[in-house]
């Protein structure tokens, strides 16, 4: 499809464009300028609009179409508002310009990751609600903040409060990963994001002295421990073509820290590691694995979690699941290939589902590069209405699956 003038543009891509060129990029979003934005659209769409302070300046904004059948629980399309930040200089344009190509591609912090939903959903609500259709399941869009920095004052504190609770949530949609083919990746379950510092103390000194007990030889040795399972895990998805990224455990040191001068040995060292633990890992296994890792090297290693997941849960994805079956179904209608993977990354969904929900990651971008995070995050604006349209389907479908034993 080739780009059309900005006259001719479609106004969902205009919109979209618009949520684009608000500044809610981390560690400074600009939080208010998002719900204002929100707010607008629910008064454009004839939408109940709610905000919940989760925490002084953290707003979850709330945009509700009724169902017809307030007894049903109600479908939640999640989205956080939050993006990453960029690096200016990689990009070919302003990252929060929203600039659009001559090929129709919109480059944006936040293209793939995840605005296109957030406005996919809208759009979807706008032109099921301008045909005039009802359906039983009343359908909440909720806009949180926080994600991309693990969520702690946004879904995490939401999902405990009462208003959460009052929303009745029988199932979930949150944000998934583009797919470069022609298939649609979605998500039914999530690895847990363990961050670790271990922590290395040895004897200090001048640095020409063969020193015994340093803290650097101790924190290489863990280092080794943990690199050398980096290796296996790797390995082990290399050589399965049947292991996705998201079934095994993978690691990454990402942060070194300590030492104050070149001749100066440091009494304290720490190295910083962002490990993510497949669903089915035994996880008091795996935290004595890593406290003998730091044992083995010696005195005086310690470690400690920055973040620790402990309530890995998984969607089934086969039709004993009513959700399942209704969102494959439609899907299966749209002749659209599904790929159901384990999240290797974490999302809100962990959160949603650790209460009880069952949920889905799914932000539908096929034939697009994985960009998420990267420089030059973009999305064809037909991929983008082609997500319109999947919405379109999939709500109807959902907001109307007959009562579950799970309702009353
Ligand atoms: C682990 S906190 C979540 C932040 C981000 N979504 C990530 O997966 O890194
Ligand atoms: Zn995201
Ligand atoms: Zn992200």
């Amino acid at each position: 499809m080739t780009s059309k003038g900005p006259e001719e543009e479609h106004p969902s891509v205009t919109l979209f464009r618009q949520y684009l060129r608000i500044r809610t990029v981390q560690p400074k979003p600009d939080y208010g300028a998002a719900v204002a934005f929100f707010e607008e659209t629910a008064r454009q769409l004839g939408l109940g609009c709610q905000k919940v302070e989760v925490a002084p300046g953290y707003v979850v904004t709330v945009l509700t179409w009724p169902g017809t059948n307030p007894t049903l629980s109600s479908i939640l399309l999640n989205s956080h508002t939050d993006v990453v930040p960029v690096f200016k200089e990689h990009w070919s344009h302003d990252p929060f310009e929203a600039f659009k190509d001559s090929e129709g591609y919109i480059y944006a912090r936040g293209a793939q990751d995840m605005k296109c939903v957030s406005i996919q959903y809208l759009e979807a609500v706008r032109r099921l609600k301008v045909e005039g259709h009802r359906f039983p399941r009343t359908i909440h869009m909720t806009f949180v903040p926080d994600e991309e920095v693990g969520g702690h004052q946004g879904m995490e504190l939401f999902v405990q409060r009462p208003e959460f609770h009052a929303l009745r949530a029988g199932f979930a949609l949150d944000e998934g990963i583009a797919n470069p083919t022609d298939a649609f990746t979605v998500f039914y379950s999530e690895r847990s994001p363990w961050w670790v510092r271990v922590t290395s103390t040895g004897r200090p000194g001048h640095a020409s002295r063969f020193m015994e007990d340093t803290a650097a030889e101790k924190l290489h040795k863990v280092v080794n421990s943990i690199l050398a399972f980096r290796e296996k895990e790797w390995q082990r998805l290399q050589s399965n073509p049947h292991l996705k990224e998201g079934s095994v455990t993978s690691v990454n040191l990402t942060k070194l820290e300590g030492g104050v001068a070149y001749n100066v040995i440091p009494a304290t060292m720490s190295a910083s590691f962002d490990f993510r633990v497949a669903p089915d890992v035994d996880f008091k296994a795996f935290e004595e694995q890593l406290q003998s890792w730091c044992q083995a090297a010696g005195e005086g290693v310690t470690l400690e979690f920055a973040q620790k997941w402990m309530h890995p849960q998984v969607t089934p994805t086969d039709d004993s699941n009513p959700w399942w079956a209704a969102f494959s179904r439609v899907c299966k209608d749209m002749n659209l290939t599904l790929e159901p993977e384990i999240m290797p990354a974490a999302t809100d969904n962990r959160y949603i589902r650790a209460v009880g929900v069952p949920a889905l990651g799914f932000s539908p971008m096929n034939r697009t590069p994985v960009l998420l995070h990267d420089h030059d995050e973009r999305l064809h604006e037909a991929v983008f209405l082609r997500g319109v349209d999947i919405y379109t389907r999939l709500l109807p479908a959902l907001a109307s699956v007959p009562a579950l034993p799970s309702d009353s």
